[in-house]
């Protein structure tokens, strides 16, 4: 007998027992709950595995377990949110305040993305053989992938969602291809609204999945992800709906996943005129005493990403607010930051890149170049 089939029994006996137990004990939501992911669990047993000679008591079960959940849906307790409420939790569609104006460096990709979503926007009658609905943002975390979504959606004036790829992957089985249908579906909603729509999906390996006993469920989601993508190139299609894919590995994305993602675009570590413009960034609305000198702190900070240098700023100034407190009483103001609490809040701090990273990025812009 396979191993998938041992643990999807397993894990059927453990929500049916759960949810008998609540059942037993009175929490009616707890006990619908899970007679319901039993019922999800054993309709899939008895999907995949039709000549288990245990199919025909799965059925039954199955019945029964259904047969409960109305009983118990009938004793006027309030309806339990509906799978589409429940699908949208995880969705972010907050409306990004975040531009291009606010990120520092990064021209060449800021360039890349413009050409890629933003002229294709606003004129896509200048694009008659189309243009790419897939952007792959690969690089070092905390430089700043995130941030240039965002600033793309706010730019275009479009719809945001953002999702984390780990947050799809969820442990029930099938969930996630709903998951994945849903953010495409009400993507292409908002973009029939005539707002350009754009998915920000962080950690994007992580759709690929890492756990292959999950009985395909991991490679279902995968291919749902490949045929959605599908759509949205499609020649006749020209709704503006983009894929913003963003990822620290890119190695672990196979070659069906990379053609789908027709721009990659590398996001670098900054580099030291980049940590200048950084420190400039974060140093704007602070007191600085006259020996803080910028230069110098960006070539100490080679390998640091764009969040750690905003970090070492927060640390040098709270240094100064932590003395306030600590030594005045927290009256008046905290003193000007100096050369030595940034140099001290770097010493703390160890640089998240490393050449070797740096190179591996590299060698796989060299093979996927896009
Ligand atoms: N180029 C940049 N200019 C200004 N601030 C930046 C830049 N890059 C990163 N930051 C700062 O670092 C924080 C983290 O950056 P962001 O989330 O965009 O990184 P990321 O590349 O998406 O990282 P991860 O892979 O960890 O998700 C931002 O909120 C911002 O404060």
């Amino acid at each position: 007998m396979s191993a998938g089939l041992h643990k999807l029994e397993a894990m059927a006996r453990s929500y049916a027992l759960a949810a008998v137990r609540a059942d037993r004990e009175g929490r009616v939501q707890e006990a619908i709950s899970n007679y319901r992911k039993a019922i999800e669990i054993l309709t899939r047993i008895v999907r995949l595995y039709p000549d288990n000679p245990l199919a025909h008591v799965y059925r039954g079960i199955i019945q029964q377990y259904r047969k409960r959940v109305e009983q118990l849906e009938k004793l006027g307790v309030p309806a339990a949110p509906t799978e589409a409420e429940q699908l949208e939790e995880w969705i972010v569609t907050e409306k990004p305040s975040v531009r291009f104006s606010d990120i520092a460096d990064l021209e060449h990709a800021k360039q890349a993305i413009k050409e890629a979503i933003i002229y294709p926007v606003r004129r896509p009658d200048l694009f008659p053989l189309g243009w790419p609905r897939g952007i792959l943002l690969f690089g070092p975390p905390g430089c700043g992938k995130t941030m240039l979504a965002a600033a793309v959606a706010n730019e275009v004036d479009g719809v945001f969602f953002s999702v984390d790829a780990a947050s799809i992957m969820s442990k029930w089985l099938g969930e996630a291809e709903k998951k994945v249908k849903m953010l495409f579906e009400k993507a292409r909603q908002a973009a029939k609204s005539g707002k350009p729509a754009i998915i920000f999906i962080d950690e994007i390996d992580a759709l690929l999945g890492v756990h292959e006993s999950e009985v395909g469920g991991e490679v279902r989601v995968r291919n749902q992800f490949l045929k959605e993508m599908d759509g949205l190139q499609d020649k006749s299609n020209k709704l503006h709906v983009y894929v913003i894919g963003a990822t620290n590995k890119p190695w672990k994305l196979d070659e069906p996943f990379i053609r789908r993602f027709q721009k990659r675009i590398f996001i670098p570590p900054p580099d030291r005129r980049a940590r200048v413009e950084l420190f400039r960034l974060y140093t704007r609305s602070l007191k600085l005493a006259p020996d803080v000198d910028l230069e110098k702190l960006a070539e100490m900070t080679e390998g640091y990403s764009a969040s750690d240098i905003k970090d070492i700023v927060v640390e040098a100034h709270l240094r100064t607010v932590r003395e306030l407190f600590e030594q005045g009483g927290g009256e008046g103001e905290p003193r000007p930051i100096t050369m030595q609490d940034f140099v001290e809040a770097i010493r703390a701090r160890r640089p998240s890149i490393t050449r070797e990273m740096i190179e591996a990025y590299k060698r796989w812009y060299e093979q996927f170049r896009g």
